[in-house]
């Protein structure tokens, strides 16, 4: 079989773990922006097609496929775990699984990057088979949280065979000879948690039930129904019981992956924030469970119109049309965040374009990203003249109706979004804005400087 190393469009290792020449990247003000862009394949959706594949029987396709740092960890990952992952086209990539139960022991260290996505899931596939597995990544996952996943990873019957201090990465996972179905109130609104309970449960012979209070992104549970497994999900007042019936005849198939709502963020409110422009981002999932940033934008008064929704893999997608005009201030209440919960930073630099205050309510979560979202992004908005306020888990920014100082340079501590964010922000403030590090970007979005460019924006 082909494995297909070779073929891969950029070594999964672009991204060094110790990453220490930063190549900071300034946005400035000129001219509107204006035209039509379609962004890169959604993340979730294709870290968990490439998942998904690897545990399927025979070949699964994937169409437009996220060709960014942080998938390809995951594609090497199903390769050193027993999958045939072939690149066949530009955005093509070809799967031949090695099925559940038929995983083999990777010969070296899961290294998943910056990955928090890859690395989750694939402790919930690799932990829930008799085979040992060690994952690590760079000095931003090294400090996430872990212990969130083996927790209900060990009462499936998995052995931590050593984890690094606080339960974080570099850490060794072995998987029980028979994986034990349970019951697991996830405790915290975390698609990943779910997710990685969901996918072991997969190799257990019984029912795995996860209960998660709030709702979030439903992409396994769909993809789960796609390549064959029998799951429930049931609205209760406790909030969403999903159910899933284990050991499946899990068969390959076809997976489209639609465009990503988190990239599309970035050139949407850059366009809404910069005068004079219009821009058009094709082809965005609209899935409801993702959508919460267009909720807010409307909500401030955001000019974005939805044309030409359609049906495509199984999800819902538009086009969205952003043009320039004034925001106000708005409240965005806590049971929002899961729908938008990577979008808070890009919100943050319309909030501050924006008339009046805008409170940003239960942000707990983001603490635990690729950095502390809540204090880089405060810290991004004081940079460049805003004035921001961390109460609890809330966060209040003070607009300026369309005056943002600018002039900062911004600390990214290895986050992409928090790179993306400030630099739409440089677009539409009277000063530059610099980025410390471009680096990141790559993780999620690799065409995102040229892309912008392409609108007209001014980045170097
Ligand atoms: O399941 C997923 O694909 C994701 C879930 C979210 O993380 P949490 O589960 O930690 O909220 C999100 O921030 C991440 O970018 C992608
Ligand atoms: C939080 C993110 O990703 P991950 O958790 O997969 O690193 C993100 O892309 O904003």
């Amino acid at each position: 079989m082909v494995t297909g190393r070779r073929l891969l469009p950029t070594s999964p290792s672009i991204v060094s773990r110790s990453h220490t020449a930063a190549s900071p990247i300034a946005s400035r003000p000129g001219s509107p922006l204006r035209g039509r862009i379609r962004v890169p394949g959604d993340k979730s959706i294709s870290h968990r097609a490439l998942i998904f594949g690897l545990l399927a029987r025979g070949e699964t396709r994937v169409e437009n496929l996220l060709e960014a740092d942080d998938v390809l960890r995951t594609a090497e990952a199903a390769r050193a775990l027993g999958a045939g992952v072939t690149r066949e086209a530009e955005g093509r990539w070809r799967v031949v699984g090695a099925g559940i139960g038929g995983l083999r022991e990777p010969a070296s260290v899961l290294d998943f990057g910056n990955a928090g996505t890859g690395s989750r899931l694939m402790m919930g596939v690799a932990g829930s088979h008799p085979i040992t597995a060690t994952f690590d990544g760079d000095a931003s996952l090294r400090k996430r949280p872990m212990r969130r996943i083996l927790d209900p990873l060990v009462r499936m019957g998995a052995t931590v065979v050593s984890e690094a201090p606080g339960g974080r990465v570099p850490l060794s996972l072995r998987g029980p000879r028979e994986t034990i179905p349970i019951t697991y109130e996830t405790p915290a609104p975390s698609a990943q948690i779910k997710s990685a309970v969901l996918l072991a449960g997969l190799n257990s012979p019984g029912i795995t039930t996860v209960v998660e209070r709030q709702a979030t992104r439903d992409h396994t549970e769909r993809m789960l129904s796609h390549f064959g497994a029998t799951v429930s999900v049931a609205e209760e007042d406790a909030g969403r019981r999903i159910a899933l019936v284990g050991q499946p005849d899990l068969k390959g198939t076809e997976v489209v992956v639609p465009a990503d709502p988190s990239s599309a963020a970035f050139p949407l409110v850059a366009a809404l924030v910069t005068p004079g422009s219009e821009v058009v981002v094709e082809n965005v999932m609209m899935n409801p469970l993702r959508t919460g940033l267009i909720t807010t934008l409307v909500e401030m008064g955001a000019a974005i119109e939805f044309m030409n929704r359609r049906d495509i893999g199984g999800e819902t997608v538009a086009d969205i049309r952003a043009s320039y005009g004034p925001l106000k201030g708005v409240e965005v209440p806590p049971e929002r965040a899961p729908s938008m919960i990577d979008e808070y930073p890009v919100l943050a630099v319309a909030a501050s374009f924006a008339a009046g205050p805008t409170l940003m309510r239960g942000l707990e979560e983001l603490r635990v990203k690729e950095s502390d979202r809540l204090a880089a992004v405060a810290a991004g908005l004081a940079a460049n003249g805003i004035a921001a306020e961390i109460s609890g888990d809330d966060l209040l920014v003070h607009g300026t109706g369309g005056k943002v100082p600018g002039g900062g340079l911004v600390a990214t501590h290895m986050d992409h979004r928090i790179a993306m964010a400030f630099l739409v922000m440089g677009l539409a403030s009277r000063d530059p804005v610099t980025a410390d590090d471009s680096a990141m970007i790559a993780t999620s979005f690799p065409g995102f400087a040229a892309m912008m460019r392409e609108l007209g924006a001014e980045l170097s």
